[in-house]
């Protein structure tokens, strides 16, 4: 039986201060542990694409503080949207940015790729939708992945004229070959679900979101008779020398994101796309 995790879910809110919400339909991440085994499914709640803005990060980033606190047992990550997981970085958070704010995006999004990559507790993505650039950096900071049929994934930045910091592509590198990854990096591809299973990006495929969180869950029933310690730290040391370079550079890190996207070039681009985006939504 599922119950929600609601003190954690409202204090969670409080403090990033967007707004008190009395219904789980209201959060922007909703957090439900099973009491039978204590994994916690954990929805992107931000319709209509959960495209990762500041509030979203930190609502992620405070979910993944709580589930750490409660030594949880494992975690699977999906989405309250049909057919979208995540629609990566909220391109307006790029698009005549205020470098006040571009500059905590940024860190908050380095903090959720170190709590979700280096955490001690099993993760799962169970990819019920496309999943682009920022969206596919979620995935794979997660052991293991599931998607569901026809959607498409990848690390596609290329494509908006944008290029992938080192720690998104040490995350692809963690998932898939050094040459795959070389080709899909700079060729920014969309996967369909079976050419990312052929090349290792996703682990299974699943006929739905249901299949998807049954087959999450049986990857976390793995580790029931491995000592967690033992699990935690052995992920953690396989992932240690990519964590090492982000902490020993998140100051550079987020002076180079900033001056990067503040290019004119760049803000051009950037422009072009979002309104390729909005004409292809009017249809
Ligand atoms: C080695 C040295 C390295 C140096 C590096 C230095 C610096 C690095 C600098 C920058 C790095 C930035 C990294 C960026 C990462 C990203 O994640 S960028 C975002 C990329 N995302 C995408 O390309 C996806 C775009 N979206 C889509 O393709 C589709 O929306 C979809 C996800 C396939 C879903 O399609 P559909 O269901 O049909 O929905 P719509 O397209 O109709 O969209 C609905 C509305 O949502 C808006 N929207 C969609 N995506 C985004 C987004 N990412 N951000 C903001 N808004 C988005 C869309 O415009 C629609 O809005 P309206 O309804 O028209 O208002």
């Amino acid at each position: 039986m599922l119950r929600s995790v609601l003190r954690a879910s409202t204090t969670r809110l409080g403090v990033t201060g967007s707004r008190f919400c009395s219904s789980a339909a209201d959060k922007l991440v909703i957090t439900e542990v099973d009491d039978k085994t204590g994994y916690a499914t954990v929805t992107l709640n931000r319709p209509p694409v959960n495209s990762l803005n500041l509030e979203l990060l930190t609502a992620i980033s405070e979910t993944l503080d709580d589930l750490q606190n409660n030594k949880s047992r494992g975690m699977i990550l999906t989405s309250s949207s049909k057919s979208v997981f995540s629609a990566g970085l909220d391109i307006m958070e790029m698009y005549k940015p205020k470098v006040d704010r571009m500059k905590e995006f940024w860190s908050t999004l380095q903090d959720v790729w170190f709590k979700l990559y280096g955490s001690p507790f099993p993760t799962v993505a169970a990819i019920n939708g496309h999943s682009p650039a920022g969206g596919c950096l979620l995935s794979l900071c997660c052991e293991y992945r599931v998607m569901c049929q026809n959607y498409t994934i990848g690390l596609n930045e290329t494509r908006l004229g944008i290029v992938a910091p080192t720690w998104f592509m040490a995350s692809m590198r963690n998932a898939m070959s050094r040459r795959d990854a070389e080709m899909a990096l700079t060729l920014g591809t969309l996967f369909t679900t079976d050419e990312a299973l052929k090349v290792g990006l996703v682990d299974e495929v699943a006929t739905s979101k249901e299949d998807a969180i049954a087959k999450a869950t049986a990857f976390l029933d793995k580790f029931k008779k491995i000592s967690p310690q033992a699990r935690s730290m052995t992920k953690q040391a396989l992932r240690s020398k990519d964590i090492m370079e982000l902490e020993d550079n998140r100051t550079q890190d987020i002076d180079l994101f900033v001056y990067a996207v503040t290019q004119p070039k760049v803000q051009k681009g950037l422009e072009m796309y979002l309104e390729a985006l909005k004409a292809k939504s009017a249809k």
